[in-house]
């Protein structure tokens, strides 16, 4: 079913979104309840406590951090409730706020911890606008039912022409230049200021982006090493190396690419520092935790770093304004800003249109594709599962989306207790310890559904239940 098909699956029903308080008598006939108008349906569903056909206009949508605008066309197509938000929200709003929606939108800022997420009561899925998921408490979600969505590639090649952009700046130092300009310094210097043709770049973590600063970097005549934990297969003639040591030991310009991560966290501290070429330079554009900032400064003030270009750092301020940006937030800013040749951007290796419009596309039809239809695929915490449309044709069938604990013996109690219907189609994977099942039903009466609903709830497994139709 294409994202558009979406908005026909309008003859469903959902206890997850609990629209309804506790399930009671099923009394709305599925296919004359659409063309109810909403205020009705939700008065009578409210009087009479029942189990009531889902509408995509009863879907509330919370999005934080500036989410791109395509994201909310794509909601607002479907008729959800959006609330929009430019900036993440404190801890205690974001909990007040979270309790109600059935969906929450965030980038890089917005920690949903497991303390947020307990206060979740409809939340059925996550979007994080961005790359990163570790803002996140990945596990706790899933346990929870809670499907994560990111997008994985959207923003790479901003990051990996922003890094481009370091090398050559630090490079000649553009940076000091244009701040002593800017106050009415000309300073016209060659000394210590290099071309990057013939300049080894080490990359830790070639990924998506890693891999994409590699390509460019060769372009322009770099020697490109790299380390990552996995053997992955080098681009053009680039080489892998066996230990981050040798890395250091051999690259003018060191570039991380990785994501945080217990392992990464200080992956370069007063050791590494001291392990690199003298003179080097170190750019960080994946997560604040990756650099030991006060160690990094330490070596930059003996000249042993040439320069440094930052983009993320351990404490972000939660919006853009002046003054944000300070030592109440990480104790070392004021240090950091007064070296020399150090580029400090405010979290911006995502942020060009490009990026945010594809990622807002992407992870909005995800988010669409979820709630809608059940559809897991592209989710990062979730067995991923999926099936053809529901066919809409056909009277009587029902989807069911059913998600357990991976457990022994679950698909046959839940086959049994569908066993009455005809099972058309049904597909279930698992991750970890969570499985997903769905399945579409034939022949299946208004009044089965409230049967098939308490059955399934009984299960000792279940995590999460959902019917659509
Ligand atoms: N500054 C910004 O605006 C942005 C920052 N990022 C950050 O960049 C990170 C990397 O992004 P992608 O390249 O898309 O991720 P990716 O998952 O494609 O690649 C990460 C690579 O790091 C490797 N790795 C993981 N742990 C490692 C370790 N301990 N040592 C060495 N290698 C390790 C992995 O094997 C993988 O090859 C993201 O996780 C995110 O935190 C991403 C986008 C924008
Ligand atoms: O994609 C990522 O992981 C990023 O770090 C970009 O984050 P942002 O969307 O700019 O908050």
């Amino acid at each position: 079913m294409s994202a558009l098909d979406i908005n026909n699956l309008q003859n469903s029903f959902q206890e997850a979104f609990n629209l309804s308080g506790s399930p009671g008598a099923v009394s709305t006939s599925p296919t004359q309840s659409f063309m109810n108008s909403l205020p009705q349906r939700l008065s009578a569903a409210k009087q009479q406590k029942v189990l009531k056909p889902f509408s995509t206009g009863d879907i509330k949508i919370l999005l934080l951090e500036n989410v791109n605008e395509t994201a909310i066309s794509i909601f607002k197509q479907q008729g959800y409730q959006v609330e929009f938000h430019k900036s993440s929200l404190p801890e205690e709003e974001l909990i007040e706020k979270i309790k109600d929606v059935h969906a929450i939108g965030v980038r890089s800022k917005t920690k949903l911890t497991k303390k947020v997420l307990e206060h979740a009561k409809n939340l059925v899925c996550i979007g994080c606008f961005c790359i990163g998921t570790n803002q996140v408490d990945l596990d706790f979600a899933a346990n929870k039912g809670i499907a994560v969505f990111n997008s994985p590639f959207s923003n790479s090649r901003s990051v990996a022409e922003l890094l481009i952009a370091q090398v050559i700046t630090l490079a000649r130092q553009v940076g000091d230049r244009s701040i002593e300009l800017h106050t009415g310094t000309w300073n016209k210097v060659s000394a210590r200021c290099w071309e990057v043709r013939g300049k080894t770049l080490g990359i830790i973590g070639y990924g998506h982006i890693g891999s994409q600063v590699s390509v460019l970097a060769e372009a322009m005549g770099m020697h490109v090493i790299y380390y990552d934990i996995v053997t992955v297969m080098a681009l053009g003639t680039s080489k892998q190396v066996p230990t981050l040591d040798e890395l250091l030991n051999k690259a003018d310009f060191v570039t991380l690419h990785v994501p945080e991560t217990p392992e990464t966290k200080n992956m370069l501290s007063a050791p590494q520092f001291a392990a690199m070429k003298d003179g080097a330079y170190v750019i960080n554009l994946s997560r604040g935790t990756v650099v030991d900032i006060p160690s990094l400064i330490q070596a930059m003030k003996v000249n042993k770093i040439a320069g440094a270009a930052i983009d993320v750092y351990p404490n972000e301020p939660a919006k853009n304004g002046a003054g944000s940006f300070n030592d109440d937030l990480n104790k070392w800013t004021s240090e950091l800003v007064s070296l020399p040749n150090i580029i400090l951007t405010p979290h911006i290796g995502g942020s060009t249109e490009e990026a945010q419009s594809a990622i807002g596309i992407e992870v909005g039809n995800a988010l669409t594709k979820y709630i809608n239809e059940g559809n897991s695929v592209g989710s990062v915490n979730f067995p991923e599962v999926s099936l053809r449309s529901l066919d809409l044709d056909q009277e009587n069938t029902v989807r069911v989306l059913y998600i357990h604990q991976n457990v022994p013996g679950v698909l046959k109690t839940v086959n049994n207790i569908l066993s009455n219907h005809n099972i058309e189609k049904q597909f279930s994977d698992s991750n970890g310890d969570i499985a997903y099942l769905m399945a579409d039903i034939s022949q299946v009466n208004q009044s089965d559904i409230k049967n098939i609903y308490d059955e399934l709830n009984q299960t000792s497994s279940k995590i999460s239940i959902r019917l659509l139709y």
